[in-house]
C-alpha cells in the first residue's frame, strides 16, 4: 500500500477532469478540492478535446445521463484513451435499470477503462453475474465479492474496485481487501462519487493503477472512520461536513493509525 501517495497527490494537485451526475456534482467537486486534487467539470462535447488535454486524470459518472451526455461520456472516454490519459468509469446503477446496463457495455466496447468502481449491484452486472441490486445501492445477493470483482477485471481487462462494507480491489491477479470505513457513508448520496473521482485522482500520481485504486480506497475509508471516532453522534449532515474537513486535514500518520487491508 503506497500511502505516501496522499502526500504526492497534495503536492502535484493534479487536475482531475470529471463527467458528475447532476446529482452529487457539488460532492465530487468539493471532495476532489478538500483532499488536495484540482477539479473541473464539463458537459459540453465541443471542449471535450481540450478537457482532456488540461487533465491528468478522467472520471465519468454514468449516474443520470441523457442521450446527448452519452455521446460526450464516448467522445471524452476514447479521447482519455488516445492522449493516455487515465479513465475511471462509475457505471451507477447498471445492475437495476436494463438500459445503463446496455449503454455501458456498448461505452466499454468503445473505449477502454483504466479502473471501474461500483458496489456490488453494478460490478456483478458487468460481470453478468446473478445479484438483486437496489437503485443505486448494492442490494442483495450470495455470490463471492472477490471472485465477482476478479471475474469483472478479467472481462474488461482493467482494475476493479468492488466497493462496501469492505472494498475489494483487483487487477484480475492481484487483490487487496479494504476493511475501513463506517456505515455512514451509506446516508450519504454520493458516497461513491466521490471515491470514484478520488481513485482519478490517485491515478494521476501513480501509474500503476491497481495501486492508485487500492490506496484511494484506504485513504477514503479511513478517513470516514476516523472522523466518526473523532466527533460522537455523527448523522447524515454532520457527517458530510466533517467528511469534507476530513479530506482535507487527515495525515499519512493518522491513516496508519487505523489501516485495516489484506
Ligand atoms: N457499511 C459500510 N461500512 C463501512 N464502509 C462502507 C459501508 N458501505 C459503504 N462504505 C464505504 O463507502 C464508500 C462508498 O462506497 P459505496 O459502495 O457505498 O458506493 P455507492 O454504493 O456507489 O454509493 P453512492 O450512493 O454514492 O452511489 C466506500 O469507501 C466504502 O468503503
Ligand atoms: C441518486 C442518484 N440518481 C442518479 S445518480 C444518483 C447519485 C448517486 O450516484
Ligand atoms: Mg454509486
Amino acid at each position: 500500500m503506497k500511502l505516501a501517495l496522499l502526500n504526492e497527490l497534495r503536492q502535484q494537485n493534479p487536475i482531475v477532469f470529471n463527467i458528475s451526475n447532476f446529482v452529487t456534482v457539488q460532492d465530487v467537486a468539493n471532495g476532489l478540492n478538500a483532499l488536495g486534487a484540482s477539479p473541473i467539470m464539463s458537459e459540453e462535447v465541443a471542449e471535450a478535446d481540450e478537457m482532456v488535454g488540461l487533465a491528468s486524470a478522467v472520471c465519468l459518472n454514468l449516474g443520470a445521463f441523457t442521450q446527448r451526455q452519452v455521446e460526450q461520456i464516448e467522445t471524452v472516454g476514447k479521447l482519455a484513451n488516445e492522449q493516455h490519459r487515465p479513465l475511471v468509469i462509475d457505471p451507477v446503477a447498471v445492475g437495476a435499470v436494463a438500459y445503463r446496463k446496455q449503454v455501458a457495455t456498448k461505452l466499454l466496447q468503445e473505449f477502454h477503462p483504466d479502473v471501474i468502481r461500483g458496489n456490488a449491484g453494478e460490478i456483478a452486472a458487468l460481470a453478468d453475474v446473478s445479484w438483486q441490486a437496489k437503485g443505486i445501492d448494492a442490494g442483495e445477493g450470495d455470490g463471492d465479492l472477490v471472485a465477482i470483482a476478479q471475474a469483472c477485471a478479467q472481462k474488461l481487462a482493467c482494475t476493479v474496485i468492488l466497493s462496501g462494507p469492505t472494498d475489494v480491489i483487483t487487477d484480475g491477479t492481484r487483490t487487496v481487501k479494504v476493511m475501513n470505513g463506517t456505515p455512514l457513508f451509506q446516508v450519504h448520496v454520493g458516497s461513491g462519487d466521490m471515491l470514484s473521482s478520488i481513485v482519478a485522482a490517485f491515478c494521476a500520481v501513480e501509474d500503476d493503477y491497481f495501486e492508485a485504486a487500492q490506496t484511494a480506497c484506504l485513504v477514503f475509508a479511513a478517513i470516514g472512520e476516523l472522523i466518526t471516532k473523532k466527533t460522537p453522534n455523527l448523522a447524515a449532515g454532520s457527517f458530510t461536513v466533517q467528511l469534507l474537513d476530513g479530506l482535507q486535514l487527515t495525515t499519512v500518520d493518522e491513516i496508519k493509525t487505523v489501516a485495516a487491508y489484506q
